[in-house]
């Protein structure tokens, strides 16, 4: 199943800055890694935020919050999920 994710990211400013850069490696490496599998197909910056738009084609429900949770940053995002499906007027085989 695909879905549409937004995550907004919102980071205290009182963090100390090893613990925020250790977080921040550790998410670029779980995304990366998601990435990779065909998991996390997108991930696109939001210009002027700190914020990202991502697609990914995961199993089900279950997984996409076992992910979701599992990220570095999740205790500093805000994050809203929208399932997708194949558009009737779609013409690219190869993205479903
Ligand atoms: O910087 C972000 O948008 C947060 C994030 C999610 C995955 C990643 O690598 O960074």
């Amino acid at each position: 199943m695909l879905y549409h994710v937004t995550m907004d990211v919102n980071i205290p400013r009182d963090l100390p800055a090893d613990e925020r850069a250790d977080i921040l490696a550790r998410e670029k490496a779980y995304s990366r890694d998601l990435q990779r599998q065909g998991k996390w197909r997108h991930i696109w910056r939001v210009a002027g935020q700190y914020a990202n738009v991502s697609i990914l084609d995961v199993q089900d429900n279950a997984e996409l919050h076992e992910i979701l949770s599992g990220l570095p940053l999740f205790p500093f995002m805000e994050i809203k999920v929208t399932p997708l499906l194949r558009h009737p007027s779609a013409i690219r085989e190869d993205d479903s």
